[in-house]
């Protein structure tokens, strides 16, 4: 299979670094990284150790098999714009946020799958990735139910090594992981606390609030999501990843535009009344605004 990573920063290197095992592999990014891979490989550090050949550029190819969309979720209108001449079978987000197959879906002709994604990349230096966590890619169509194309991108997916899963509720599942990053990451960069703070500090409180909103809004939009599973879900994760810092604080922290607006912002925007979502948003938009990021 021959697939297109059209965003190819921390995640994009690390999963096309791991497809390019078993595949053509093309990594669509900015210099100075795309040369170094070009000249050099890339180099798979923290949970793996080796160094693979993906081709690297700054446009896309005219044509490949599959796309694999991983920009941050305010850059995928321009994703969808530079992938709408390419010739593709099918096209998988693996972003964080809601919104962005939907954006995807309008610019493309061909199969927009969804997906989620829980392996942790850092891209340390140009044409270095590092995994910081091992975790599970789950894919399917975007409206549910079965789909070939999300069967046949799930064998390539195997193929490679990646954890990966097929599943036919990833409405459900999309909403589900929204609850998490809604209810964890303004909270965490807000307030400037790892992950784990949020089980029995202070903050706690704030990230169930939010994961209960979203529950109510995905209620609204007609999936089957209650308070109690959403709130489980950000307990869990938050468990999980106790010590991490979550996306949007370490955006925060280096003083880069966040995607406050597919998360938070996205819950607020519904049309439902959530007084914590609407807040958290009004807050870290008022941070990016203050420092010129929006
Ligand atoms: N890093 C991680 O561990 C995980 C990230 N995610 C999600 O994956 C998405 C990407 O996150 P990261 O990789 O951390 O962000 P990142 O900022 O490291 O990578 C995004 C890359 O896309 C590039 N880009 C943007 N527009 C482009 C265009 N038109 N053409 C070519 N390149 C373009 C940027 O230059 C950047 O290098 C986000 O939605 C994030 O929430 C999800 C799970 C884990
Ligand atoms: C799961 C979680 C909250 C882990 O930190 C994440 O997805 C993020 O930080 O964006």
């Amino acid at each position: 299979m021959h697939v297109v990573v059209l965003g190819a920063g921390s995640l994009g290197s690390l999963v096309g670094g791991l497809l390019a095992r078993a595949h053509e592999v093309t990594l669509v990014g900015r210099e100075p990284h795309v040369s170094r891979v070009r000249e050099g490989g890339l180099e798979l550090t923290g949970a793996y150790d080796e160094r693979v050949r993906p081709d690297a550029r700054t446009d896309p190819p005219a044509s490949a098999d599959l796309a694999v969309v991983t920009t941050k979720a305010f850059d995928t209108d321009a994703a969808a714009e530079a992938l709408a001449p390419v010739a593709l079978d099918a096209c998988l987000s693996l972003q964080n946020g809601m919104g962005n197959e939907t954006t995807l879906a309008a610019d493309l002709d061909c199969p927009v799958l969804a997906g989620t994604c829980t392996y942790g990349a850092r891209l340390t230096e140009p044409g270095v990735v590092a995994c910081t966590g091992v975790g599970e890619v789950v894919l399917g169509a975007r409206g549910g139910g079965a789909s070939e194309a999300a069967d046949r991108v799930g064998t390539a997916f195997d193929a490679a090594g990646l954890h990966t899963t097929v599943a036919e509720d990833m409405p459900l599942r999309l909403w589900e992981k929204l609850a998490v990053n809604a209810g964890i990451n303004a909270t965490t960069a807000l307030a400037r606390v790892e992950n784990g703070a949020l089980l029995d500090g202070p903050a706690g409180g704030v990230a169930r609030d939010a994961a209960r909103e979203t529950a109510r809004v995905a209620r609204a939009d007609g999936l089957d999501l209650d308070d109690e599973t959403a709130v489980a879900a950000v307990e869990r994760v938050a468990e999980a990843t106790a010590a991490n810092r979550s996306s949007m604080l370490q955006d925060v922290e280096a003083g880069r535009r966040t995607e406050v607006d597919a998360i938070s912002g996205f819950v607020a925007g519904y049309g439902v009344e959530t007084p914590v979502n609407a807040t958290t948003a009004r807050l870290v938009r008022a941070w990016e605004a203050a420092r010129d990021l929006r």
